[in-house]
């Protein structure tokens, strides 16, 4: 018996390896027209005796840049449910890195079942031939998956199977999703993908609505809006607009722009894009950027007015005009101004074309948020309604945004200085985020009491400092307005006096002219 099984694998071994020479003779020798001849035929030879059907679903299909949702979707599919009978696995962390998730590892079949019909499931991965090595994924590398099952079940797979699997798919990527904070301005791109400028990590700020210190009316009206966008798919598609929602954030440092932006991400489930703007090489980049976002997601562009000088571009444009129109060309830019244009040619139309142009269309769901320390400074038309929908100003430290700086920092609903805290909290600026400072115990020896305290003493610094700075302008501004008025009045007195002189200058040649118009000169009249 073992002699025969021996005997049986050396002639298999003799059969492969007679058939992989003839393919390689074939590779080899046979010109490139008949090879594909050949194959096209051969297809069509082994369809005859071959019943079964093949299905590919590409990584990237169509569109270069975006991932297939229906590969995403297999892949999620596979690695819940076939791969315990899987041999090769890859092993992938979940969650907070707490939960591991097992997909199948490239170039390995498993099978399904479906209504008592078996199909097959294959990953493939192919290389270019001149990959060099890397730990990276290729950006050439070409990943699909391949489905093969029995012609006599087409219908079935082809109506019914394939859309379970996407929907089974796309639940189970909702259950696991873990959201993640992408960015455009990372030196390196962490994957070596080279379809997508954008770099990411998990998003994991723990900042939400009930954290957030602001008037609680304003905030309970954010969240209306919020909550009207996410569940306005078909409100959306009624009144025929872009499934897009704009957000500009003001307010001074440390108000809360940032930590605004993470609640909104918690609160709606959605990524976080924050795009960098000066990293931007010009407008088509940042279109492939926003073509390459994904929908549920919050694009972010922080401190706008720092980004780029977009008013500026606007104003030299201007300038520029107002020059050809004098015939002076151009104004001459200064050195800051041109080694700005050298980092990015992106320009204020090419933003504006990137909230609501025709790209801005090109999948629903997205919050586009601006934040700015100076909402003066920015361009009117990068900011009307219709393109920032919603303006929000965050602004200093009330009472009621106190409460909840207490409620989360120190566990207090309320206090005997609570009343001075209010009083001084009216009559003081102070910045949430210094106010968070002040009651955040430094020790475990600081309570509640001790923290309140500091931050009342802090009130009164910042009030006292507040007086004297006031005192200073106002001391600054009388003395600017003594000096202008001492220069008015020198002024003056210089334009009386040369006024005197001319008149008297007038009267002298006056009284000359009179003498010598029958030929004596005024001297000559004195002497005579
Ligand atoms: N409204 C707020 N509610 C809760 N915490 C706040 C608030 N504002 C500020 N903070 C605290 O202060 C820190 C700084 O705030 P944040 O970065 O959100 O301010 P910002 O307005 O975005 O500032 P910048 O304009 O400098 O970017 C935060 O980490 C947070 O702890």
């Amino acid at each position: 018996m073992m002699v025969g099984m021996g005997e049986m694998w050396t002639k298999v071994g003799s059969i492969m390896a007679s058939l992989m020479f003839v393919y390689a003779m074939f590779q080899q020798y046979f010109p490139y027209q008949f090879r594909s001849y050949f194959t096209k035929y051969s297809n069509k030879v082994v369809g005859l005796v071959y019943p079964y059907i093949q299905i590919t679903f590409n990584e990237y299909s169509g569109d270069r840049f975006k991932r297939s949702e229906v590969f995403t979707a297999i892949q999620t599919y596979l690695s819940a449910n076939s791969s315990e009978r899987a041999r090769r696995l890859k092993a992938h962390d979940i969650k907070d890195s707490k939960s591991l998730v097992l997909s199948l590892d490239d170039n390995e079949e498993v099978t399904d079942d479906f209504q008592g019909v078996k199909v097959w499931w294959t990953s493939y991965k192919s290389v270019p031939k001149n990959n060099t090595f890397s730990w990276y994924p290729n950006s050439d590398e070409k990943k699909y998956y391949r489905l093969a099952f029995h012609r006599r079940h087409r219908d079935l797979i082809t109506s019914s199977y394939l859309s379970h699997i996407v929907q089974e798919g796309k639940g189970i990527e909702v259950k696991n999703r873990q959201r993640k904070l992408y960015t455009n301005g990372a030196n390196e791109n962490w994957y070596g993908d080279k379809r997508t400028k954008w770099s990411h990590v998990l998003f994991e700020h723990p900042a939400t609505f009930d954290t957030l210190a602001m008037d609680p009316k304003k905030k309970k009206e954010i969240i209306n809006d919020l909550l009207k966008f996410k569940n306005g798919k078909e409100y959306y598609a009624k009144v025929g607009k872009a499934w897009k929602r704009g957000y500009l954030l003001y307010g001074p440092p440390g108000t809360g722009k940032s930590t605004m932006i993470s609640a909104m991400a918690n609160f709606l489930d959605y990524d976080v894009y924050d795009l960098e703007l000066t990293s931007v090489k010009d407008n088509t980049e940042l279109r492939k950027l926003l073509i390459d976002t994904s929908n549920k997601s919050i694009i972010v562009i922080e401190d706008i007015d720092c980004s780029l000088d977009l008013t500026g571009q606007r104003k030299k444009e201007k300038e520029k005009k107002k020059g050809d129109e004098e015939g002076k060309g151009p104004v001459p830019k200064m050195a800051e101004e041109l080694e700005d244009t050298n980092k990015s040619k992106v320009t204020l139309s090419g933003l504006l074309n990137f909230i609501d142009g025709i790209w801005s269309a090109c999948g629903g769901e997205r919050l586009i948020v601006f934040t700015t320390n100076y909402v003066d400074k920015l361009d009117p038309a990068l900011i009307r309604r219709g393109r920032m929908d919603k303006h929000i100003e965050l602004s200093y430290c009330c009472f009621e945004s106190f409460k909840v700086l207490a409620r989360n920092y120190l566990d207090v609903e309320s206090h005997r200085l609570f009343a001075e805290i209010e009083h001084l909290l009216g009559e003081t600026n102070m910045t949430p985020a210094d106010v968070a400072e002040n009651i955040m115990p430094k020790s475990d020896e600081e309570d509640a009491d001790m923290c309140l305290k500091n931050l009342v003493a802090a009130l009164e610094k910042a009030k006292e400092d507040a007086k004297k700075k006031a005192e200073e302008e106002a001391k600054l501004k009388a003395e600017e307005e003594a000096k202008l008025k001492a220069e008015e009045e020198e002024k003056l007195k210089a334009e009386k006096e040369e006024k005197v002189e001319k008149e008297s200058e007038t009267n002298s040649v006056k009284e000359n002219g009179k003498c010598t118009c029958n030929g004596t000169s005024a001297k000559e009249v004195k002497e005579n």
